[in-house]
């Protein structure tokens, strides 16, 4: 089966409603002036919480070929959850996709991995496709158990998921050290992790679930290095942070697969 390739851009907790304007535009433009075909590869914008209404009129005004997403979620339904956000709030707002335990939210707001599967199970109960983050930090690849340490995380992030659902899911393989730091993990060393990854799901589930879901690499991704992570079997793309709020960066990106 082929995969399409999918790129998100994480702009994390930046750009206001006003600013996403004038980002969404640009990008939009770059994209139209170099003739890009949607049909080769996805793009998805995931927008802080007070920026999806805007970046939805845009899209749908426009008809910009955008996917909206957002970078969080409550696991609760609906209640005294202050502050929290829910699934159906943002189905509501035409959110197709949701990022889920992200290195950032599990390291400042101690989010584990039994909170983060609670979540995804709440993203696809909703209709929307949840883009489900692992990977390890400095000490553990310095201690070479990188790979153990991001199935371990795959298994507990996907517990009681369906074949169905798994297949439909984007995991993105995040080193914690490349993240916003500009050290980029290696070709195969993104391979090493993101191949493993695919094998763990072929274990748990079937070859034609493995075969199925999207493994992104994220981490210090730009237009200069983006042909090279991309270049490899089991990886279908990029969640990508600080590249995403620059337009001709994000948009060289998002072409990339039709180069
Ligand atoms: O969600 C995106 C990642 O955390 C990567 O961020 P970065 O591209 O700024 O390294």
């Amino acid at each position: 089966m082929m995969r399409k390739p999918i790129m998100a851009g994480n702009w994390k907790m930046n750009v206001d409603h006003i600013e996403a304007t004038g980002l969404v535009e640009k990008l939009h433009f770059t994209l139209v002036d170099k003739d890009w075909d949607p049909a080769k590869s996805e793009a998805v914008l995931c927008v802080p919480f007070t920026d999806i209404r805007t970046v939805r009129t845009l899209i749908d005004g426009d008809r910009l070929n955008f996917g909206l997403g957002a970078q969080n979620v409550s696991q609760h339904d609906n209640g005294a959850y202050t502050g929290e956000i829910s699934t159906a709030m943002l189905s509501k707002l035409g959110v197709g996709y949701v990022i889920v335990g992200h290195s950032e939210r599990r390291e400042y707001y101690g989010e584990t991995d039994a909170i983060i599967n609670a979540k995804a199970l709440k993203v696809l109960a909703a209709g929307m496709t949840p883009i489900v983050c692992v990977g390890e930090g400095l000490d553990i690849r310095k201690a070479g158990q990188h790979v153990e340490y991001t199935l371990n995380q795959v298994r507990g992030t996907l517990a009681d998921l369906t074949a169905e659902q798994v297949a439909g899911l984007v995991i993105a393989y995040e080193p914690v050290w490349a993240i916003g730091t500009g050290e980029v993990a290696t070709p195969d060393d993104a391979q090493e992790v993101c191949g493993a990854i695919r094998k763990e799901v072929a274990a748990l589930y079937d070859e034609a679930t493995a075969e199925s879901v999207r493994i992104q690499y994220g981490g210090s991704v730009k237009s200069g290095n983006v042909a090279q992570i991309m270049g490899q079997p089991d990886i279908d793309g990029a969640l990508v942070g600080g590249a995403s709020l620059q337009p001709d960066e994000f948009a060289a990106i998002v072409r990339f697969y039709q180069l």
